[in-house]
């Protein structure tokens, strides 16, 4: 198999993964996996698409600067800029955005801190946080709807190969080295939302 059949079954079962946890609704969230670094290429999901279904139109490979490299009728995801901001300053390999009902809320509780921290977490040893008071810092950001700007302020928040960062009200994106780590990491922070919604529910009673 070519690198490019790889990098698109890879990105194709990560989607019907996601999409069995129901982190898809209403043609909501975007994926995106390196092809190559020089120059850089991305396969990114094509905008608009029913992501519970898999299809040859899933995906299209786009530049550095989110510009299709292909003559194809199929647009990027509207969100595109943001994956750029990663593959431009990082070296991760894949990055995810999913709109959850969890991250959402979060988003919503934690916004005007502009951050949530997790701490005393076993989750947060997906992040490579293996020491007892290791802190797991996600920003959140508001939901500027030009997406130039959404993806100047989202860059801001990029500082390791790794990392997650929740927009308002809207979902979060994550970055890993590869498909794995990208899944695991979502994976983990949806945990800690869905934790910190039950514990807080629990309190209030
Ligand atoms: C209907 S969801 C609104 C757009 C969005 O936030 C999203 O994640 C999906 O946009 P895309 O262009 O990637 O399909
Ligand atoms: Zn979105």
């Amino acid at each position: 198999m070519t690198t490019f059949t790889n990098k698109w079954e890879a990105l194709a079962d990560i989607k019907d993964e996601l999409a069995a946890r129901d982190w898809f609704m209403g043609t909501s969230g975007n994926l995106a996996i390196k092809v190559s670094d020089t120059p850089i290429e991305f396969l990114v999901t094509a905008s608009g698409k029913d992501k519970y279904k898999r299809t040859s139109e899933d995906f299209l490979l786009v530049n550095a600067s989110g510009i299709p490299v292909q003559n194809i009728d199929l647009k990027p995801s509207a969100e595109t800029l943001l994956h750029c901001a990663i593959y431009s300053t990082t070296s991760a390999g894949c990055s995810l955005h999913v709109h959850t009902v969890a991250n959402n809320v979060i988003s919503e509780l934690y916004g005007e801190q502009g951050k949530i921290d997790f701490q005393g977490q076993e989750l947060i040893k997906a992040f490579g946080m293996w020491e007892e008071d290791d802190i797991l810092t996600i920003p959140i950001i508001p939901n500027h709807t030009h997406i130039p700007y959404l993806a100047e302020e989202f860059k801001s928040h990029i500082h390791a190969n790794k990392g997650a960062v929740l927009i308002r009200n809207h979902g979060i994106t994550v970055w890993g080295k590869d498909g794995f780590e990208a899944k695991k990491l979502l994976e983990a922070c949806e945990f800690l939302f869905q934790y910190q919604l039950t514990l807080r529910q629990i309190q209030s009673i």
